[in-house]
């Protein structure tokens, strides 16, 4: 059983760094990314990914979507969320691209 995209957005993949207290670009990108939410039907299991718009081979972010996660909207066009290792950001490249995101994300949420 293979993965189903439910969004594809464009958003710079953005990680907090606990020490400098300060977001930085994900690890070897500069600029947008297509984040995407992928479903696995199999298992019901969703995760976050995200492929550099420059090199598709790129992949920037690569998380899953836990039960009971919290998905902060901070702004129209910022959202963010945390694992044990790391607060992950999301700057959208439109309003329209994060609401599109998070209305699939929620709905993740929603059926885990
Ligand atoms: C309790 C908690 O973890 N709170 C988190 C947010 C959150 C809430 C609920 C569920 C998950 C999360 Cl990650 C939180 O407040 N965090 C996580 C690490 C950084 C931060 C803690 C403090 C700072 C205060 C300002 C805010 C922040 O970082 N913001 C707000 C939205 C804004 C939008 C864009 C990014 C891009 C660069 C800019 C900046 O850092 O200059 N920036 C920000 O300043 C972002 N902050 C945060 O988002």
């Amino acid at each position: 059983m293979s993965e189903v995209s439910t969004v594809k957005s464009r958003a710079s993949v953005m990680m907090y760094n606990n020490e400098k207290k300060a977001w930085e670009p994900a690890e070897g990108v500069r600029g947008m990314s297509h984040v995407q939410v992928y479903h696995h039907e199999g298992n019901n299991t969703f995760r976050i990914v995200g492929r550099s718009m420059t090199d598709h081979q790129v992949v920037v972010i690569n998380c899953s979507i836990i039960r009971n996660m919290k998905y902060n909207a901070a702004t129209p066009t910022f959202h963010q969320w945390r694992d044990q290792r790391q607060v992950y950001g999301l700057n959208f490249h439109s309003k329209d691209d994060a609401a599109q995101f998070k209305d699939a994300v929620d709905e993740a949420l929603d059926t885990l």
